[in-house]
Order: structure tokens, then C-alpha cells, then sequence
């Protein structure tokens, strides 16, 4: 099946006659065009409006889509169309919200003055207890300067608030968790690592967003170092935890074992380099990589990986490849070799569709879709907010990751990420190890 990630919902106007929601359905049908949902919006004595919703595999076909239901004349008539995607981000995905029901004095004095007085003079006294009596312990810090976001690059902060507002929705959908979205108007490892610290005191931990390479690493290692809450970049480690997930998968799948095969990383930035670094920590004894970047190689040396000089070298020696580059069909499948673990992770487009490798020959091929730090963050975040832990260790990660690829069906390389399971059992994996470090 192809890709049909043009989603528009095109408003139809038809003459109130039998017949002519047929003749609609089939004129999107004859260029391609695939009908989701068709809602009925209003039926009047002459004409009757319906919101078409219509999945396109480019914009090309959704032109046509238009002028297929143009050229039907008879009074039938497109009257507008839409972005559903656009459409749902109108306001904003996230709202903070008062957990206290004030309907009263009373209530207004216990939430707030004077009531309230009292509380900070406990915390005050004793601040330890703003993890009981504030939201501070269960609030996440969700940062980003905007230097790298998705695949899309340097666009911004603002422009990649939307990410950091999934973000936070996730938290919340998946562990109960406040994310709040920071955005930093600085790209300066220091004037990054001085912000976060300041803001610090209103959090439980801080996840580092869509930061990119190589300020990422020096400004996780300096908060991790500088702060006693819990610190993770989620491209980097939340990444290579649910890599590790899907390739343990794979080779349970496969009776391949894991520390025996060949991995190749193409693309060695923030995602890459952790990526590779899990894979050697857990005891992969071969792992290439390739960049066009030089001093993204000798980082992956200094790690113990092998640094190759083309693409095409890394496709024809490695069992198991996976891409964070950003660049979508940068795989061609006359490279992908016979049973191949391919996991083409950059978003919003893989560096080949998973369809495209499979056909090609692939034992097994994902993109950034399934294969998603979504499953990991969530959780990993419950794991150690619920145990008070002041750091996230690579021995928690691992659990992470062996967590996830428990709760995965055979054939699979990822648990669906809707399913509760994978996340709770994420936390508490975590917690546990967690616990034993306090
Ligand atoms: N599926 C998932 O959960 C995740 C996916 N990603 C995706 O990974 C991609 C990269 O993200 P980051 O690592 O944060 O960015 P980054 O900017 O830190 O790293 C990208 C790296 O790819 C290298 N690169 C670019 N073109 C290349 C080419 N033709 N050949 C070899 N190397 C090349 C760059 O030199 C850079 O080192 C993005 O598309 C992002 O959406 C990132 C994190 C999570
Ligand atoms: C999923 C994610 O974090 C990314 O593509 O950057
Ligand atoms: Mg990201």
C-alpha cells in the first residue's frame, strides 16, 4: 500500500438527489484517491453538504481528487477544503488545569490566600516536602533551542512547539505526567545550561528536545553533571532505547544473536551516536557508522564503533542498519541486502519505506512511525519521578528497552504504542532499578 499522508477533508456540495453521493465517491476513487470518513453536515429541500475526508498519497493526486469532483457538474461543487492536521492544532494541543474544584470561599481560601500561606511555610521549613505538597515532583521540563527538529532542522523554537506540545500530551496520555514546554531563544551550550538550571526548581526532571549535534551532547553531560533531578535527551537515549528494543526483537525473531551481528548507523548525530553507544554498552562487538560529518566519526570512534567511508559499504557488510539522518530516500533498495534488519527512523519521512525494503529483500524493516521514542520517555520518566531519583543510568535504559521488547508479539519489532502495557511496564523497570540506587 502506498503512503497516503495528505490528509484533507474536502466539503461537498450535491444537488438533494439519489445518486450523486455515488457519483463523488467514484470520481475520488478514479485518481486514486482513498474515502475515510464522510460526515453529513446539513440536508436542505435543494442541496446537501458533506465533509469528505480523503487520504492522498501527494498533493498532485489531491489536485486531481478536486478536479475529479469539479468536472462532475450537475450543481455538484467542491465548497472548501481543509486540514484536519492544521485544523486540530487550532489553540494549541495542551491546557493547564486546576485540579481543586473551587465553588466556594472555603475553596478559594484553602487553594489560596490565606490557606495557602501555611503550606509554603512547610515547605519552607522542611524542602523536601514540596515533592508532597507542590506538582513539581510529577512536572517535566520538555527544553528545546529549536536546532533540530525532527527531520525538519534549524527552524526554530516556535516553529517546533508543536512537537513539544505532542510531547507533553504523550507524557500525560502515557504516564500522567506535566510536560511543559520551554523554548529557548539561545543556542548556546552555556546560555542553554544556565536557563534550564535557573528554571530547575519547578521540576521533576528535564527532557531535552529536538536539540541537534554536537551541542547536544556537551549541553546533557553539563546538566546531567550540574543538577540533581533527573536530566535525558530523548533523540539521543530515548531513541536508542526503543532501537535496542526493536533489534532485540528482531533477532529473537530471526535466532540471530544479538552481540554477534553486524550494526551500521547511518547518520551519527544526536540520535546515531546514542544509538550506536547503546548497542557497544550492551555488548555488540561490531558497530559501523557513517556521516558525512568528520568529527561525527571520530566520536564514534572514540565510543570503540567503526567509522566506514560510504553508504554503500555499510549497506553490503552490516546485518542490521538503521538511518537518522533526516534525509528521506536516501536508502535505495538496490542496496538493501537479502534479510536485512533495516529501521529507517527519521520523520517525518524514512530513509526508505519500510514497504520499498521489505520488497527489496529485507528480513525485517520500521520506520520512525512504530519505531518511536514515544515508547520509551513516557514511562522512563514514571519510572524515576516515582522513585525520587536524581539521575537516569544506563543500566535503567537498558531495562527500558528490555521492557518494550517484552511486551512485543511475535512478528513484531515494537509494541503498539497505544497499548498501556508497554508503558507501564517501562516504569517499572525503571523504578525498580531506580529504587536500588537510592
Ligand atoms: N524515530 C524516532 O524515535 C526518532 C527519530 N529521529 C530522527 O532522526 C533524524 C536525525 O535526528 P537527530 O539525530 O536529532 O539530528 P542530528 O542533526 O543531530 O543528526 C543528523 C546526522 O545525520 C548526518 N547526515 C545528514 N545527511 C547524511 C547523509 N546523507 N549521510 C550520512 N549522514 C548524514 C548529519 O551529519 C548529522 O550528524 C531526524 O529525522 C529525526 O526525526 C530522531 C530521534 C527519534
Ligand atoms: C520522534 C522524535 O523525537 C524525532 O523524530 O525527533
Ligand atoms: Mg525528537
Amino acid at each position: 500500500m502506498p503512503e497516503r499522508n495528505v490528509i484533507r477533508s474536502i466539503m461537498v456540495e450535491t444537488p438533494s438527489k439519489p445518486g450523486n453521493l455515488g457519483r463523488v465517491a467514484t470520481a475520488i476513487g478514479s485518481v486514486g484517491g482513498d474515502i475515510g470518513d464522510i460526515v453529513t453536515v446539513q440536508i436542505g429541500p435543494f442541496t446537501t453538504m458533506r465533509d469528505i475526508t480523503v487520504h492522498c498519497e501527494n498533493e498532485e493526486q489531491l489536485h486531481a481528487v478536486i478536479d475529479a469532483i469539479q468536472c462532475l457538474g450537475g450543481g455538484i461543487r467542491v465548497r472548501t477544503v481543509s486540514d484536519d492536521v492544521l485544523r486540530a492544532h487550532e489553540g494549541g494541543k495542551i491546557h493547564m488545569k486546576s485540579k481543586m474544584d473551587i465553588r466556594s470561599l472555603a475553596d478559594l481560601r484553602r487553594v489560596y490566600t490565606p490557606g495557602v500561606a501555611n503550606v509554603c511555610r512547610v515547605i519552607q521549613e522542611e524542602p523536601e516536602k514540596a515533592r508532597i505538597y507542590t506538582s513539581i515532583g510529577n512536572t517535566v521540563a520538555i527544553v528545546t533551542d529549536g536546532t533540530a527538529i525532527l527531520g525538519l532542522g534549524d527552524i526554530g523554537p516556535v516553529a517546533g512547539m508543536p512537537v513539544m506540545e505532542g510531547k507533553a500530551a504523550l507524557f500525560d496520555r502515557f504516564a500522567g505526567i506535566s510536560g511543559v514546554p520551554i523554548l529557548l531563544n539561545t543556542k548556546d551550550p552555556d546560555e542553554i545550561v544556565r536557563t534550564v538550571k535557573t528554571i530547575s526548581p519547578g521540576f521533576g526532571g528535564i527532557l531535552l528536545e529536538d536539540i541537534g549535534s554536537p551541542h547536544c551532547f556537551e549541553v546533557e553531560n553539563r546538566l546531567k553533571e550540574e543538577l540533581d533531578i533527573p536530566v535525558m535527551h530523548d533523540d539521543q537515549h530515548g531513541t536508542a532505547v526503543v532501537t535496542l528494543a526493536a533489534v532485540i526483537s528482531a533477532c529473537r525473531c530471526a535466532g540471530v544473536d544479538l552481540k554477534e551481528a553486524v550494526v551500521g548507523q547511518v547518520g551519527l548525530g544526536a540520535a546515531g551516536l546514542a544509538i550506536c553507544r547503546m548497542f557497544l554498552a550492551y555488548g555488540v562487538q561490531r558497530v559501523h557508522g557513517v556521516d558525512l560529518n568528520e568529527d561525527a566519526k571520530k566520536r564514534l570512534a572514540a565510543y570503540g564503533g567503526e567509522p566506514l567511508d560510504s553508504l554503500e559499504e555499510l549497506m553490503q557488510t552490516c546485518d542490521i542498519v538503521i538511518s537518522t539522518t533526516g534525509v528521506p530516500g536516501l536508502i535505495k533498495p538496490e542496496m538493501i541486502q537479502k534479510g536485512q534488519v533495516i529501521l529507517a527512523l527519521s520523520n517525518p519521512k524514512p530513509e526508505i519505506e519500510p514497504e520499498d525494503a521489505l520488497k527489496a529483500g529485507a528480513g525485517f524493516a520500521a520506520d520512525g512511525r512504530s519505531v518511536n521514542n514515544v515508547l520509551g520517555f513516557p514511562g522512563i520518566f514514571r519510572g524515576v519521578l516515582n522513585a525520587g531519583a536524581k539521575r537516569i543510568t544506563h543500566e535503567m535504559l537498558v531495562v527500558a528497552a528490555e521492557a518494550i521488547a517484552s511486551c512485543t508479539r511475535d512478528g513484531e519489532l515494537v509494541p503498539h504504542p497505544l497499548n498501556p502495557k508497554v508503558h507501564r511496564e517501562v516504569a517499572r523497570a525503571v523504578e525498580e532499578v531506580a529504587g536500588r540506587g537510592l
